[in-house]
């Protein structure tokens, strides 16, 4: 097994349609190999051997910690990195990635180790924020805001990007929260093979930026900037058994299209690196590029129904060719002011410098004090947090409980938001700020938020033409201070 590309065959139990139709075993699993059958259940044919087979009694949690857990531990290091979950239709691709309550998938247990990790690292600052999109019909939309519904895809210095929705995030709970609000627009339907069926590729994309922690410095080293791509590919599919028409139909064909360019893609990086490979022949490949023979550090779940043949010969020949492939990750230090942590840092530092200027005026710096408040809970480092076992038994015990963030925006163009952390029915102390800056510009506030006599408010107003975070009733300017 290559160190940076791992594959690895996750076997699932019989489902209820394959125990109704009296499907029998086609396959029996020994030694991370496995044998085909024939009908008196005898070895035959060829064996594929993989560094790791899961049997069908094997927990997603145990897959995540052989093969998803280290990629993450390396994102957080800078080095990008991408899980994905292959095979056909009805395989057990979702319940492997995105998982149920009861068995939490790759992507939960990746988005709760990630902060895990994050709280053992106090000296590094780090910055995570999360984009969720689909390929549906060879079209890339974002599910975190469906009016976005063919989005672009870009060519960077730091790889592949797409121009989607990007949310700032501080907790794996506000995460698990944003991956619901992504599924809930994701494709699915119904087909003979599954009842809920992937119509789409899904991407959920996580960038990590951290930096070395320095207290009370602005200026900043290099920063590491890395992306997490977690992948639930839509399944390949016969038209006869799923019986697709129409609209499914139309769906399974670009499904079947998009996966035939990612198995020639690799088939080519398996037979030789070196050799033109188009990866602009389908969205999907065009966004996996990196992952695929680039820089990243990538895992493939090839997952598979004991009770199929050739579907499952299918999957394995792909995997058996995904095992040469050779990615070249590397570490990605940048000294970027672009990076948005080092734009946060020098913010946070800026108005903890005005808020000293107005020190004078006791009360008046209230509004600061909850944006600085803001600034630092979205840098984090080293916080306390909930355990993984909390927020797993917190949603098991309230399945339907929504945690509410009061304020996520979409980042438009020249525009970053950026969850308000502070509590919804936060006081609001409208006092005038003066005084040193002649950046102050008055701001009527919605009233009611306050107990204490109502007088005019003001916040920062910033010079023009630059970014803009959006908390939930406050605009913090960026980039003005280099
Ligand atoms: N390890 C497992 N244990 C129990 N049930 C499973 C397991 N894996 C998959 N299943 C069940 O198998 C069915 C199909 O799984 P799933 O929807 O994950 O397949 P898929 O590969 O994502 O399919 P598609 O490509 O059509 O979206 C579901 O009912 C799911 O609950």
């Amino acid at each position: 097994m290559s160190d940076n590309i791992k594959v690895v065959v996750k076997v699932r139990p019989l489902i209820t349609r394959e125990i109704e139709e009296k499907l029998p075993y086609q396959w029996r699993i020994k030694n991370n190999s496995l044998y085909q059958l024939d009908q008196n259940g005898k070895e035959f044919g060829s064996s594929f051997t993989f560094d790791k087979v899961y049997d069908e009694s094997t927990k997603t949690s145990e897959v995540y910690n052989d093969i998803a857990k280290p990629i993450v531990e390396a994102a957080v290091a800078g080095f990008n990195g991408t899980i994905f979950a292959y095979g056909q239709t009805s395989s057990g691709k979702t319940y492997t990635m995105a998982g149920t309550e009861s068995s939490p998938g790759i992507i939960t247990l990746a988005v709760l180790n990630l902060f895990e990790i994050i709280k053992n690292i106090p000296d590094r600052d780090f910055l995570v924020r999360v984009s969720y999109i689909e390929i549906y019909n060879e079209t890339v939309k974002d599910l975190l805001n469906i009016e976005k519904d063919n989005i672009k895809i870009h060519d960077t210095l730091q790889g592949i990007k797409v121009d989607a929705t990007e949310k700032v995030t501080s907790s794996p709970e506000e995460v698990l929260e944003i991956i619901k609000q992504g599924e809930a627009n994701r494709q699915t339907g119904s087909t003979n093979m599954n009842e809920k069926s992937s119509r789409s590729h899904s991407i959920f994309q996580i960038t990590i930026e951290s930096k070395e922690h320095v207290e009370g410095k602005e200026e900043v080293g290099s920063v590491n900037v890395s992306q997490l791509n977690l992948v639930d590919l839509a399944g390949s599919e016969r038209a006869g058994q799923t019986g697709a028409k129409g609209l499914r139909f139309k769906e399974g064909t670009h499904i079947n299209k998009s996966l035939s360019a990612l198995a020639l893609v690799i088939k080519k990086l398996a037979e030789n690196p070196w050799q033109f490979n188009n990866y602009r022949d389908s969205k999907l490949t065009r966004i996996l590029q990196n992952s695929l023979g680039g820089n990243a550090k990538t895992s493939i779940i090839c997952a598979v129904t004991p009770a199929a043949l050739e579907e499952t010969i299918s999957t394995l020949q792909f995997g058996n060719r995904a095992k040469f492939i050779k990615n070249e990750p590397i570490l990605n230090e940048v000294q970027s002011n672009a990076t948005m942590i080092q734009q946060l840092t020098k913010k946070l530092g800026a108005l903890q410098t005005e808020l000293e200027c107005k020190k004078h005026l006791e009360q008046g710096n209230y509004n600061l004090q909850k944006q600085i408040a803001g600034l630092q809970r979205l840098i984090l480092s080293g916080v306390t947090r909930h355990s993984t076992e909390d927020i797993i038994s917190t949603r098991r015990k309230h399945p339907q409980r929504r945690i509410t963030i009061s304020a996520l925006h979409s980042v438009e163009e020249s525009t970053t938001s950026i969850p308000r952390f502070c509590t919804p029915v936060l006081k609001y102390n409208p006092m005038t700020l003066g005084g040193c800056s002649s950046d102050l510009a008055p701001l009527q506030r919605p009233g009611t938020l306050s107990t204490v006599p109502e007088e005019t408010s003001r916040m920062v107003t910033p010079p023009p033409g630059d970014k803009r975070v959006n908390f939930e009733d406050e605009i913090i300017e960026l980039g003005m201070y280099y």
